[in-house]
């Protein structure tokens, strides 16, 4: 897993790579302008182009001024340095990469104001005016500057972070910074690229590495992990010989309505592809025929308006919610099941349920997952200002009632009792479409069913949905959940046989 750093920490990580690595600030600095400069000629190996590059006075403006000394020597000879003047204050390793473009033939101009921006003429643009240092909303003629930059409407690439996009905390207003078309941010992505709000800054984003000591930065005690590969390899266990249905648990899946139907096939769908050994719908008897027709693998426990589930037992994970309607009966088998202290996964209308009896959210039994969207959310536990305040808020809920909250998003963020929030990084627009969390919570059940931890569940359920449906969108506009949950047994094969 890998520790996301606040812009503080990165300094932390900064310094101590400097004091206990044989490198030297400037050196550090360079090192960061060539990763730079080499995942930039991936997408620009047109070196006939003419960049600007727009620098400020501290360190992100002196990896701008490396930046440019490194392009010059890779062959682009149309390159201009537009240093402006935000302050007098200057960082020592500006200052040095200054001497040296005065000592370069890079032609370098000095820039007071929005105004001198009209003569620019360039095809490809480099900001590196602010990156973590910001500590203000940007005010003034430099916001004039960076409005005249983005109206120069030529594609920009941002150096670690887009000028006035804070790397973290709460995105205020509206955004007035540099709009890019990548950020190529160093040693880690910011936390902010993976909220909503960072669209209007930077369309895409690549991480390079620099060097800095990644013992120290994994020792840091970071908020924010994000999941890799490697991790979800390490917690998915194979199949072994002579195991039965018996050893990979039995999940239930309470779903479905009249209109709603397909939302329980979805689940249960999943919940097959995603290997549990026995999956039970518990669905009104009007879905039989269809549950029969589509899914006979799964068994069926019909509900007929007043039931009540004797026979918890036998079941080794619980899921309650995808298309599941509001009726006396939904709200009865919910408060019902948050007395019993079963594995269990609270989705859709049975999140909008308990929205409506507050009373009953202390009650739900530890380590249960939640999986919100945005406005199941909000619903459940007040109105957010922002993506930021949203994933703060849910963090806290988390620890509070020792549940796990799968925040869905783009980029889903999975907030745990201890107060760690783990972010998921697979997924893609082509899966936004009706049906997608039915899939996802049938999933989580499977891996609770299979006696994974709550944790272990909620990880290997988001990497191993996002992932199949990031595998069908490299040949389909749009993936359907079906598509996806027929897709899940793919990926955890193509995951286990690597191992
Ligand atoms: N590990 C690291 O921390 C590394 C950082 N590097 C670069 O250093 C950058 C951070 O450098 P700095 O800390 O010098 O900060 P910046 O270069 O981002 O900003 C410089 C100064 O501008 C001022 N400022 C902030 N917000 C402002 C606003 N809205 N209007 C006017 N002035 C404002 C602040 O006093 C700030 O210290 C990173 O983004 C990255 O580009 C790289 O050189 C490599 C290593």
């Amino acid at each position: 897993m890998l520790t996301l750093l606040t812009s503080a920490q990165m300094r932390k990580a900064d310094e101590f790579t400097i004091a206990n690595k044989p490198i030297a600030s400037i050196d550090l600095m360079e090192k960061a302008a060539r990763a730079f400069v080499q995942c930039f000629l991936k997408d620009e190996f047109d070196t006939s182009k003419s960049v600007a590059i727009f620098c400020g006075k501290g360190n992100n403006g002196g990896d701008g001024l490396a930046i440019a000394h490194i392009l010059l020597a890779n062959g682009y000879e149309n390159i201009k340095v537009y240093v402006i003047n935000i302050s007098k204050k200057q960082s020592d390793d500006f200052a040095i990469n200054l001497q040296r473009i005065e000592e370069s033939k890079c032609k370098k101009v000095e820039l007071t104001k929005a105004s001198e921006l009209k003569n620019i003429k360039a095809d490809l643009i480099i900001d590196a005016i602010l990156g973590s240092g910001l500590n203000k909303p940007l005010e003034g003629e430099l916001a004039k500057i960076v409005k005249a930059i983005n109206k120069l409407n030529k594609r920009i690439y941002a150096v670690d972070v887009p000028t006035g996009f804070p790397a973290e905390g709460k995105i205020a207003g509206e955004y007035n910074g540099i709009k890019a078309y990548k950020t190529i941010c160093f040693q880690r992505p910011k936390i902010n690229f993976f909220f909503p709000e960072s669209v209007d800054a930077t369309e895409k984003f690549e991480v390079v590495e620099i060097g800095l000591d990644e013992n120290f930065i994994q020792n840091l005690n970071g908020d924010f992990q994000f999941v890799e590969e490697t991790d979800v390899k390490g917690i998915l266990k194979p199949r072994k010989l002579f195991t039965h249905k018996g050893i990979y648990g039995h999940a239930l899946i309470i779903a479905g309505d009249t209109n709603t139907m397909g939302a329980a096939l979805l689940s249960s769908m999943a919940c097959l592809h995603s290997g549990a050994g026995l999956t039970t719908a518990c669905i009104p008897q009007s879905g039989l025929k269809a549950l029969n027709a589509t899914l006979p693998e799964v068994m069926a426990l019909p509900r007929d308006g007043t039931l009540a589930i004797n026979n918890l037992d036998k079941y080794h994970a619980i899921a309650i919610g995808p298309g599941l309607g509001f009726s006396a009966e939904a709200n009865s088998l919910l408060k019902s099941l948050i007395a019993h202290k079963k594995p269990l996964i609270i989705d859709a209308d049975a999140l909008n349920t308990l929205a409506e009896n507050p009373d009953w959210i202390d009650r739900i039994p530890e380590n249960a997952i939640l999986t919100p969207h945005m406005k199941e959310f909000d619903r459940l536990f007040g109105r957010n200002d922002g993506w930021w305040e949203r994933v703060q808020s849910a963090k806290i809920q988390a620890q509070k009632l020792n549940v796990i909250i799968i925040l869905k998003n783009q980029f889903t963020f999975i907030c745990l009792p201890s107060g760690k929030v783990i972010i998921n990084p697979t997924g893609n627009p082509a899966m936004a479409q009706g049906g997608m969390g039915d899939v996802l919570t049938g999933t989580i059940a499977a891996f609770m069913a299979q006696k994974y931890s709550s944790t272990e569940a909620a990880i290997l359920a988001c990497f191993i949905h996002g992932r199949a449906g990031d595998c069908l969108s490299k040949e389909l506009f749009v993936v359907t959940a079906s598509q996806v949950a027929q897709q899940i047994s793919k990926e955890i094969y193509k995951l286990n046989k690597i191992n």
